[in-house]
């Protein structure tokens, strides 16, 4: 697996090696070596999976405050995504620049989206997996979104009218949001 630094520090793409032969492909989806290696140390506690039926889904951008901010890997097992990290410390000297990667079934990349960021995606095509790993629990009471598509943001997304849940539609716009993590 390579790791590579993205425009924004702390921010990762994986390319992950895939061993592909006659019956179909093998891959390391995750290995704690490696990682260590890249100086990723925390241990992953939760793993998560969520399908997306129709091409312009759109999920996010989503985030935990403290204690249960999280860093998450994000892969996308069957389909493809706009994958997007946002910076959202506002003492970073990144601070509301973005990251946006095609993660897909075919290409196997990963992003590594660190504490302090918001994170979503759009889907690219019908019946989307995407499968990912966050090293903090769940916490319902800590979870939180911005708009996605936020103007002082100005995230490119590859869908201008994405489907979205109800609770997408009504995140607050970046500069009221809370942002302890
Ligand atoms: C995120 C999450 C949700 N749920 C429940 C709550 C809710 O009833 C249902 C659906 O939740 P959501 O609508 O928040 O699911 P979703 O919009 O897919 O949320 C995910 O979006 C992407 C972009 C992320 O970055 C993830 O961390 C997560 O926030 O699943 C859990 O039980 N555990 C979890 O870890």
């Amino acid at each position: 697996m390579e790791i590579h630094q993205t425009k924004l520090e702390g921010v990762y793409l994986l390319e992950p090696n895939v061993y592909a032969d006659d019956r179909g492909y093998f891959v390391e989806t995750y290995n704690e070596n490696v990682f260590k290696k890249a100086g990723i140390k925390e241990a992953f506690l939760q793993d998560n999976q969520s399908l997306s039926k129709q091409a312009g889904t759109l999920r996010g951008l989503h985030y935990q405050l403290n204690p249960n901010s999280q860093q998450k890997v994000v892969r996308c097992v069957t389909g493809a995504i706009f994958d997007v990290a946002v910076d959202i410390r506002q003492e970073s000297p990144t601070y509301k620049q973005w990251v946006g990667v095609v993660l897909s079934e075919h290409n196997q990349r990963q992003l590594l989206v660190p504490k302090g960021f918001a994170h979503g995606f759009c889907t690219l095509v019908d019946d989307t997996i995407v499968a990912y790993k966050v090293d903090q629990l769940y916490s319902p009471q800590n979870d939180r979104g911005i708009r996605w598509n936020d103007p002082e943001l100005a995230i490119e997304w590859p869908c201008s009218q994405p489907i979205l849940s109800k609770k997408d539609r009504a995140h607050p716009l970046l500069h009221k949001a809370e942002n302890n993590f």
